[in-house]
């Protein structure tokens, strides 16, 4: 790390102490951002990053509710404002138990440049609460919902900030957020996305991060000459990312061995086919239960307590959460044969788990390019809202492959480096900058 790096960091740190998630996210950036601010003077001397990496607004508050039993619960919410340079905030909402101002500030951080990647007009902002929505009523969750946008409300707006859905925030849940937010303000308008599509959402929302995230990994294997076709591939998570990645791999010929809740993984030698997978979409998303259900229908391993990355595989794609494959998992996945990993969720691998796969030259691409194909049909989402109008499936997923293809290009652009290898990190770290930056300079000291 050399000496700007470090001068950085420390600011960042102090100014951030106990914010461990929120400065991992900060120092992956840096490291690969400070050398190439240091060749543009104007945004040295703006002090680009150091705003950057400084939320605009952040806004902390009380979401109490009341249970079926009649007991009043109480529960913090949040919503990070990171950077309006290029658009409104935009991002997800996280309802989790391990939700914290350092999980959000992170969130929206990165948000920052994987939504300027996605080249639509969208700033970065990430929320949530730490609610846990596990083991609640119907009746509950739509409380909860409810008294958390009865404060939101007045901080977010379709031109100010537009939220969506993340872990425990679906299809459901933005449906009660959004009836609240009508109720309360009597207007009906783009204020999220994730909408049903029978009241303004689009079509390939649900499917667009695990679908993108596969459009990208396909462009990373054109660079072999190689396609999906007959490889192994682990998938961690079963929520909404995992089961469309899930569903790209197996429509496109892959063979996907695992995938994963917060208690265990299922090992299926044979693949998970896509009736095997509508059970799981059953399972998780209308009956809410147990990823081991699966072992125990099918009569496959399950492995209580573990991670997928000890299995042999081509392809790993982490789809849970952060810091869920450390340099064990990736030591073992590299000794293994697996060439290619690709982050579904946000920052799975941690910086040891991500040193490695680059020094053995493992094809590694970050979150922020590699799933960045949710957030953009939510931007398509907004565009469709603007116009009052909806577009067919095809054309959405036309143009979700089409901002992929290009976040690629832009990985290339940035990250290639002199003996031809591409360093996805780096080439997604500049390549959402330079946008911001630009915006930031033109807009004044603000
Ligand atoms: N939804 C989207 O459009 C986007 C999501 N992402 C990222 O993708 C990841 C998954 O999100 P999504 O699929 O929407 O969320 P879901 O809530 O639909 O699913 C989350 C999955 O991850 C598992 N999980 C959650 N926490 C942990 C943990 N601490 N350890 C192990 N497993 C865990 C859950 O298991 P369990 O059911 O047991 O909790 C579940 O299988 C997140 O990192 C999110 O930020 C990124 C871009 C867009
Ligand atoms: O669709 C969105 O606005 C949010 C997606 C998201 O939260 C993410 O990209 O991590």
């Amino acid at each position: 790390m050399n000496q700007s790096t470090n001068r950085f960091l420390d600011l960042v740190s102090k100014r951030n102490a106990g914010e461990p998630e929120f400065l991992q996210a900060v120092t992956e950036v840096a490291e690969s951002l400070i050398p190439y601010i240091a060749s543009q003077p104007r945004y040295k001397n703006s002090k680009i990053l150091e705003r950057i990496a400084e939320p605009e607004r952040v806004v902390i508050f009380r979401v109490a509710w009341l249970d079926d039993k009649g007991e009043v619960q109480v529960n913090r919410g949040f919503r990070v404002q990171m950077n309006s340079a290029i658009g409104p905030y935009k991002g997800g909402l996280r309802f989790h138990p391990t939700v914290t101002l350092s999980v959000l500030k992170f969130l929206a951080f990165e948000q920052v440049f994987k939504n300027s990647l996605t080249g639509l007009p969208m700033g970065g902002g990430k929320g949530g609460s730490d609610f846990d929505p596990k083991g609640k009523s119907e009746n509950e969750i739509m409380k909860f919902c409810q008294s958390f946008m009865t404060e939101l409300y007045r901080h977010v707006g379709d031109d100010v900030d537009i939220p969506a859905g993340d872990i425990g925030v679906g299809k459901r849940e933005i449906g009660y957020l959004f009836g609240q937010y009508k109720r309360i303000t009597g207007t009906f308008n783009g204020v999220l996305t994730g909408k049903a599509f029978e009241w303004g959402g689009s079509l390939i929302r649900p499917e667009a991060t695990g679908y993108g995230l596969v459009y990208f990994v396909e462009e990373m294997l054109k660079d072999r000459e190689e396609t999906l076709v007959g490889k192994k591939v682990l998938i961690s998570g079963s929520g909404n990312v995992a089961q469309f990645a899930a569903e790209k791999c197996i429509n496109h010929g892959a063979k996907v061995l695992t995938m994963s809740d917060s208690e265990g993984f299922i090992y299926d030698p044979l693949g998970i086919d896509l009736e095997k997978l509508e059970f799981i979409k059953e399972l998780k998303n209308e009956r809410r239960g147990r990823i081991k259900a699966y072992a125990d229908h099918f009569g496959c391993e399950y492995h209580a307590g573990e991670k997928p990355w000890k299995i042999k595989c081509d392809i790993a794609l982490p789809n849970a959460t952060q810091n869920e494959l450390a340099l064990a998992d990736a030591e073992m996945l590299i000794n293994n044969g697996c060439y290619c990993v690709a982050e579904g969720a946000n920052m799975p691998c941690t910086p040891e788990a991500v040193a490695a796969f680059n020094n053995a030259r493992v094809l590694y691409a970050p979150g922020k390019a590699a799933n960045a194909g949710g957030v953009a049909v939510s931007g398509l989402e907004m565009s469709q809202n603007s116009l009052r109008y909806s577009w067919g499936r095809e054309k959405v997923d036309h143009k979700l492959k089409a901002i992929m293809t290009d976040i690629h290009h832009i990985c290339v652009k940035y990250g290639k480096d002199e003996q031809g290898h591409i360093n996805y990190e780096k080439g997604a770290n500049v390549g959402g900058f330079v946008k911001v930056a630009e915006a930031m300079l033109s807009q004044g000291v603000v």
